[in-house]
């Protein structure tokens, strides 16, 4: 029996039909009662016993096996029918629709989408514009209404088809509906609709039914079933789903189910060699990437993190609650580069050759970078520990990728694929979590367009960025009009691509490992003064690649040591690229005691030992040519400066403002809440520091990173020096750029402990 529910729905519907009263209408009817639906709810069904059970069971008010009587005055009607039976459903509907209300809305929920919109068109002369046709995507291998289930459709997709006609007030009550019920809505159209159907759901279906039914054949008396194990049980759940439903959905997509037979057919066959020619590298490469593809699929699927499906560790939200002060002591290694990792793979990826990697940053960034390189065809083996093994595929072996390219939450990641993605043949789209779709990419789309690319963005330059393939691309000579080596690295990998000269010249100077690692691997990058360029139209050569720990990580720990008293901690094998280090620069000038040891170069990278210890910071005008070295340290630094003697000013960082959050008002809003005085300008702060090393700097209290893996870093670091405990919300992104945080900042003496939950 259903509860009546307190909830009020957002769907307003006054009479709702449901023709077909089995699974999916019935559990349509159980999630709208869930969510407080006031209207009426009734069903049209030809098996009488269904619609007494719908009545009992509380989902549907009335019902019954004729649909003039249950269209009466009918504000909306859905039609939950097998695919096949819609023709004739529709057309007695079309006869009957005088009787439904004036501003009837109708829509479906049918599997495949082309037949569907041939029967209305056939039935109406046109696809009416009051109706939009739609599909949930949610299921079970049971039918009937006795399986309804109201959380069938909670955080699943609902995908809607609406003709370029449709009435707009009508696309949005059906959204209406399906999100009262908890799903997330999106929009197709109906050919790529049945693509994605045939290959993400047909597919596997007939698949399983052929399994189960070949092994039924083989041994009548069904035997062998007593012996199979789980493996069988999750490959075959699905072939005991109803069988007419799924014999129409066949007949009604058979070409694009053909299609996507076709390409499995010749995955099958590609295995079956490997297998019969013991060819254990195209194993291992197929069995990797479909592993890795598989975990990046649970992790959409459950909103949790690649890095948490990897590992099996799901996370939802995640605050940290960090007791007050602690010590700051102790020889660390952070992890690796988070720039130089994703360079590594686009740069292995297009290369002649085999990469491999040392100290690849496992963090979630990079992996969605290596992912999608696995989606558009390269082989990459890892990571473990560290190392990954790149397959590359030359200049023009990427393939198109299924989908859209998921990157994350990663700036770098959008920029530099927009510049790679333009050179290549086919089309492609990327996408972002929430804090990278608010991020502008029109700073990439606008040069790339000077260079003959054609890209589409969402309103005022968001992603997603959808990028047009065969474009012939032009070289430019661009003058970057910020300094962003983002920017210089997206033009210069498009540059890769394109005829003749690409010339980035950089109001300041900017990170260079772009240019450094294309040096590495055989591709000439020159540069005089501020200008950078190179010539379209060269390969890359495979070669090793050793990636240092990332100073951006290194820099809470550089941080933790400098604030606080009797602290003396060493950070190994830091890179040092001179395009990196205004962290020392800037914490040297405020009076760290901080030294270089053991500097040595790893493949054309600088690398050292820092060690540092506590010594009475003062503050300082930060010069402003050590913004760019030190863009992404201002969150740590903003701590420094709460934490020294006197004022501490930064100009000339408007950058901040556009990174995972606004990072200039979202420190200030955590240091406001912390009691630490400032004054927050359009392109910096001025924070006052108390710089009393006798006593806390500054109170505790509740501060919100805003899912900014910097934000939460930099306060966790702060609560060395609180009066009180710090609680830090938001914190999951941490694992975009350093998945060991909390281990470390455990080990250096801090009392961090982290609060998770599933979603
Ligand atoms: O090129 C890179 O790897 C990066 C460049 C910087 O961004 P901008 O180019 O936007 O300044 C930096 O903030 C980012 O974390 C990494
Ligand atoms: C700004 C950052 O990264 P991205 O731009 O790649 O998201 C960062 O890591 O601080």
């Amino acid at each position: 029996m259903v509860k009546e529910s307190l909830k009020t729905s957002i769907c307003h519907e006054s009479r709702l039909l449901i023709i077909g009263l089995g699974l999916i209408g019935g559990s349509l009817a159980a999630a709208l009662r869930e969510s407080g639906f006031k209207g009426q709810i009734a069903a049209c069904d030809p098996d009488g016993n269904e619609i007494a059970l719908g009545i009992e069971m509380g989902l549907i008010d009335t019902g019954g096996t004729h649909l003039y009587e249950q269209l009466r005055d009918a504000s909306m009607v859905v039609l939950a029918v097998p695919v096949l039976a819609m023709e004739s459903v529709m057309a007695t509907l079309a006869e009957a629709l005088p009787y439904a209300a004036r501003n009837v809305v109708l829509t479906d929920v049918g599997s495949t989408k082309a037949t569907i919109r041939a029967y209305a068109e056939k039935v109406f002369g046109q696809v009416p514009t009051n109706m939009v046709l739609g599909h949930p995507i949610a299921g079970s291998e049971k039918s009937g209404v006795a399986a309804a289930n109201p959380r069938l459709y909670v955080d699943h997709k609902v995908i809607l088809t609406p003709e370029p006609n449709v009435d707009h007030n009508a696309l949005e009550r059906v959204r209406l509906l399906w999100q009262a019920c908890g799903a997330d809505v999106l929009e197709m159209d109906v050919e790529r609709h049945d693509q994605v159907l045939a290959r993400t759901s047909h597919l596997p279906h007939l698949l399983a039914f052929s399994l189960v039914d070949t092994l039924a054949r083989q041994d009548e008396r069904l035997d062998i079933f007593r012996y199979a194990a789980g493996g069988f049980r999750d490959f075959t759940r699905i072939a005991g789903s109803d069988p007419v439903m799924w014999r129409d959905i066949f007949i009604a997509n058979k070409q694009a189910v053909l299609a996507s037979l076709d390409d499995f057919e010749a995955g099958l066959k590609r295995l079956r060699y490997a297998v019969e020619t013991d060819d254990s590298d195209a194993l291992i490469a197929t069995f990797d990437r479909a592993s890795h593809a598989r975990h990046y699929f649970d992790s959409l699927l459950n909103k949790t993190s690649y890095q948490a499906e990897y590992h099996m560790q799901p996370q939802g939200e995640v605050t940290y609650r960090v007791q007050p002060g602690g010590q700051a002591q102790g020889r660390l290694r952070v992890p690796g580069d988070k720039s130089m990792s994703h360079r590594s793979i686009m740069l292995g990826a297009l290369a002649e050759g085999v990469t491999e990697v040392k100290g690849f940053l496992e963090g979630e960034d990079s992996l969605a970078t290596l992912q999608a390189f696995r989606e558009m065809g390269v082989a990459i083996e890892g990571p473990h520990q560290g190392r990954v093994t790149i397959h590359g595929v030359g200049m023009h072996g990427l393939k198109a990728p299924a989908g859209p390219l998921y990157v994350g939450n990663s700036g770098t990641a959008m920029r530099l694929f927009s510049g790679l993605l333009a050179g290549q043949a086919f089309n492609s789209e990327l996408t972002g979590d929430e804090s990278l779709t608010k991020r502008p990419m029109g700073r990439v789309a606008d040069p790339l367009r000077l260079m003959g690319a054609t890209i589409d963005t969402a309103d005022g330059g968001r992603p997603p960025l959808k990028i047009h393939g065969g474009a012939s691309l032009k070289g430019i000579h661009y003058d970057m009009p910020m300094a962003s080596a983002q920017v210089k690295s997206c033009l210069l990998l498009a540059g890769l691509y394109a005829e003749g000269e690409t010339r980035v010249r950089e109001p300041a100077p900017t990170r260079d490992h772009t240019e450094r690692m294309l040096n590495g691997f055989g591709y000439a990058v020159a540069r005089e003064g501020d200008t950078c360029w190179l010539e379209g139209g060269g390969k890359l050569t495979a070669g090793p690649i050793d990636v240092p720990s990332d100073i951006s990580s290194a820099t809470f720990f550089l941080v933790a040591a400098a604030i606080t008293p009797g602290a003396d901690i060493t950070l190994e094998h830091v890179g040092i690229n001179p395009t990196r280090i205004g962290v020392i620069n800037i914490l040297t000038l405020m009076g760290a005691d901080l030294a270089l040891e053991n500097e040595h170069e790893v493949g054309g990278e600088p690398v050292a030992d820092i060690r540092i210890r506590y010594a009475p910071l003062k503050g300082i005008d930060i010069p402003v040519d050590q913004v760019p070295l030190a863009i992404d340290e201002f969150p740590a630094l903003f701590i420094a400066a709460a934490n020294a003697q006197g004022t501490t000013r930064l100009r000339g960082a408007e950058e901040l403002r556009v990174k995972e959050s606004d990072r200039i008002q979202a420190m200030a809003d955590g240091l406001a809440i912390l009691g630490v005085k400032h004054t927050v300008v359009e392109d910096g702060i001025d924070i006052v520091g108390n710089g009393d090393d006798s006593a806390p700097s500054y109170g505790g209290g509740r501060v919100d990173s805003l899912g900014d893996h910097r934000i939460a870093m930099a306060f966790a670091i702060a609560s060395l020096r609180a009066s009180e405990e710090i609680v830090i919300e938001n914190c999951a992104n941490v694992a975009t750029s350093f998945p060991d945080f909390v281990a470390l900042a455990t080990r250096i003496g801090m009392a961090v402990s982290v609060e998770g939950t599933h979603e």
